[in-house]
């Protein structure tokens, strides 16, 4: 995990403010000094034209307005001095992350497989110090934002995130990002098996698949793993409450 920029400390402005976000299946009572946003892989392999994704075959057509609403949603989460956690998937450039043939998901990801079709992209698809790995321009990290490595789906899994949370006291976590039915519902349920009470922005993430799986994905969440809101009634809630420097 790292705090950006590299060096000191950023405060945040911090509020004890509960505010009520409309949801579904119900509206839900956050604490903002407890909330943070978790910004899923919102890398150019995720989003942008000639990324991983892209070359891998998906339609990521979708991907340019999930851009501009998980921009509204961090701006108006960093006015009310709520946690910005971006997740930033990938392995070391050697691959010795990714697991070899005794591994999953040297068998599943796609990125591998392409590279395996593809022997002239060899090193460039989701390698730290890659443009593929890099988060999109539109969406870089501002200082006081975390950002934690992750090497597989779930940014719990083998990563610094739950101890990076619970060190900040925080129980509340709203997802945007991509993919809605990978790497964002994957954290997600494991968020839910670790206590956090999770929020999905439906239209702050977008599917790898056809529509209806991102239709699929908000069912699962609001029917078993959490809560379904939108950026507009994030961003009206959040705004209610006015930042207290002196906290
Ligand atoms: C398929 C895939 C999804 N990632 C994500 N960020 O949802 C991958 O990483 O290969």
């Amino acid at each position: 995990m790292s705090a950006l920029p590299a060096a000191g400390h950023v405060p945040r402005p911090q509020t004890r403010e509960s505010v009520t976000l409309p949801a579904r299946p119900e509206p839900l009572s956050l604490k903002l000094h407890e909330t943070a946003v978790v910004v899923v892989d919102m890398q150019n392999a995720y989003a942008t034209p000639g990324g991983y994704v892209d070359l891998a075959g998906f339609d990521i057509s979708g991907a340019a307005g999930t851009i501009g609403a998980i921009g509204r949603a961090l701006s108006a989460a960093r006015d009310a001095g709520v946690l910005v956690v971006y997740l930033q998937n990938g392995w070391d450039k050697d691959y010795l992350d990714a697991g070899g043939p005794g591994s999953p998901n040297w068998h599943k990801s796609n990125a591998l497989k392409t590279m395996r079709r593809r022997p002239e992209l060899a090193g460039t698809l989701l390698a730290k110090g890659t443009w593929d790995y890099a988060i999109v321009d539109a969406l870089q990290p501002r200082p006081g934002d975390l950002l934690v490595p992750k090497t597989r789906y779930s940014g719990f899994f083998n990563s610094t995130l739950d101890s990076t949370l619970r060190a900040r006291g925080i129980r509340n976590l709203v997802f945007v990002g991509i993919a809605t039915n990978v790497c964002v519902e994957s954290t997600l349920r494991d968020a839910f098996h670790l206590e956090y009470f999770a929020v999905m922005l439906e239209d702050a993430t977008h599917q790898l698949g056809p529509a209806f799986i991102q239709e699929a994905a908000a069912y699962n969440v609001e029917t078993f793993f959490g809560w379904v809101s939108t950026v507009a009634d994030f961003c009206g809630a959040v705004s209610q409450a006015a930042p207290s420097p002196s906290i």
